[in-house]
């Protein structure tokens, strides 16, 4: 080991997510080969067994890089001294539940994180909100940590950004590694957009590739926006391996930075680019670089674009408005 360990609080440890989410943790595949980790994880009491049995597999696989492991049931505690806090833990949305009530249910979770963030973190702290809906739970969490910059609070679309470069090199017969620049605006929903027109296939612009807009309307981007469901649909359960893989690239990206002429999709709070109203934790091209981010600027937008960024924005909108009437923002 090379240096001190960075503490990787982790909440809903014990869900699916947690459970392929903390053994590549431990492997160093979210900071890096060098950095060794303190595992703080945290779970609500009835879960917290559960969290233990996966503790004890952490340990069995004899990581070099993990320093500890603790558990708590305690926001205040699970996040006392977190570098990285992966906000994963959420209340999903059960049968009758109307959105309003999603989003006050979530409330109660995210509201106190935020205080506990706010109360203990590190100074460095970076904040991934993963639990759905992740980017107005990102907006509670940061309006309840008012000494931490709100720039560390981020939701996660890299999901939707990997689902997206993988339609694309399936339809146009490229590897993945060969595409780049492409983007998801808005919100971790079904209206998010997947924007290719930016985008470069081998090094040539990928709507020029693909050069058919009826496909990019009609295939790409409803199977990208609704792939959450698809997998719902098909496993009987929300995507798991894959979101917890995303959340690594997410933060490994944001601490080790993107590559040259690349950049990224996160959802961050919006500083009025694009004109997305400030402070929305809306979806944006990124780059990455010495632990910092940011917003891609100059990107035309064409009439197609704008339309779709609109929309998704739209609803963020209507999100903050329905957590601002509940008072929890
Ligand atoms: N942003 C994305 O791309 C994306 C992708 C997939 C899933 N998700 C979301 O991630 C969340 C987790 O998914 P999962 O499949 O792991 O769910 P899961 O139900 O398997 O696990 C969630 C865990 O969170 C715990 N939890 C609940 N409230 C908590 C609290 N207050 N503090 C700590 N832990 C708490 C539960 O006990 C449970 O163990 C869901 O909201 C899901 O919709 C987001
Ligand atoms: O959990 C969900 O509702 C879907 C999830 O956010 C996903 O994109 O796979």
């Amino acid at each position: 080991m090379t240096q001190a360990p960075v503490n990787v609080t982790v909440t809903g440890a014990a869900g699916q997510i947690g459970y392929a989410l903390l053994f590549r943790v431990a492997s160093g595949q979210l900071l890096g080969p060098d950095t060794p980790v303190k595992l703080r994880l945290l779970e609500i009491p009835q879960a917290v067994k559960a969290a233990e049995g996966t503790a004890l597999e952490l340990e069995d696989g004899a990581f070099g890089l993990l320093a500890g492991i603790d558990i708590f049931d305690d926001a205040k505690q699970a996040f006392s001294g977190a570098n990285v806090a992966l906000l994963v833990g959420a209340r999903p949305r059960t049968k009758g539940m109307e959105r309003g009530d999603l989003l006050e249910a979530n409330g109660g979770i995210f509201k106190p994180q935020g205080e506990a963030i706010n109360a203990g973190a590190a100074e460095d702290v970076k904040v991934l909100v993963v639990g759905n809906p992740a980017n107005t739970n990102a907006l509670i969490a940061q309006s309840h940590a008012p000494d931490v910059p709100a720039e560390r609070f981020t939701a996660m679309t890299r999901l939707d950004h990997n689902r997206a470069l993988a339609q694309l090199a399936k339809k146009t017969g490229t590897p993945v590694g060969e595409i780049r620049k492409l983007t998801i605006w808005g919100n971790h929903s079904a209206t998010q957009y997947p924007d290719v027109f930016h985008a470069e296939v081998a090094g040539r612009n990928a709507a020029e590739v693909v050069n058919d807009r009826t496909w990019l309307a009609e295939e790409f981007i409803p199977t990208v926006a609704k792939r959450g469901a698809a997998i719902i649909e098909a496993r009987g359960a929300s995507s798991a391996a894959s979101a917890a893989s995303a959340a690594i690239d997410h933060v490994y990206t944001w601490v080790n930075g993107t590559p040259e002429g690349d950049w990224t999709s996160m959802a961050v709070p919006s500083d009025g680019s694009y004109g997305v109203p400030e402070g929305l934790i809306s979806s944006f091209p990124v780059t990455t670089r010495d632990g910092r981010y940011e917003i891609v600027q100059g990107l035309d937008l064409n009439e197609f674009s704008r339309e779709r960024v609109d929309a998704s924005v739209g609803e963020l909108t209507e999100e903050r408005e329905a957590v601002r009437s509940l008072g929890l923002v």
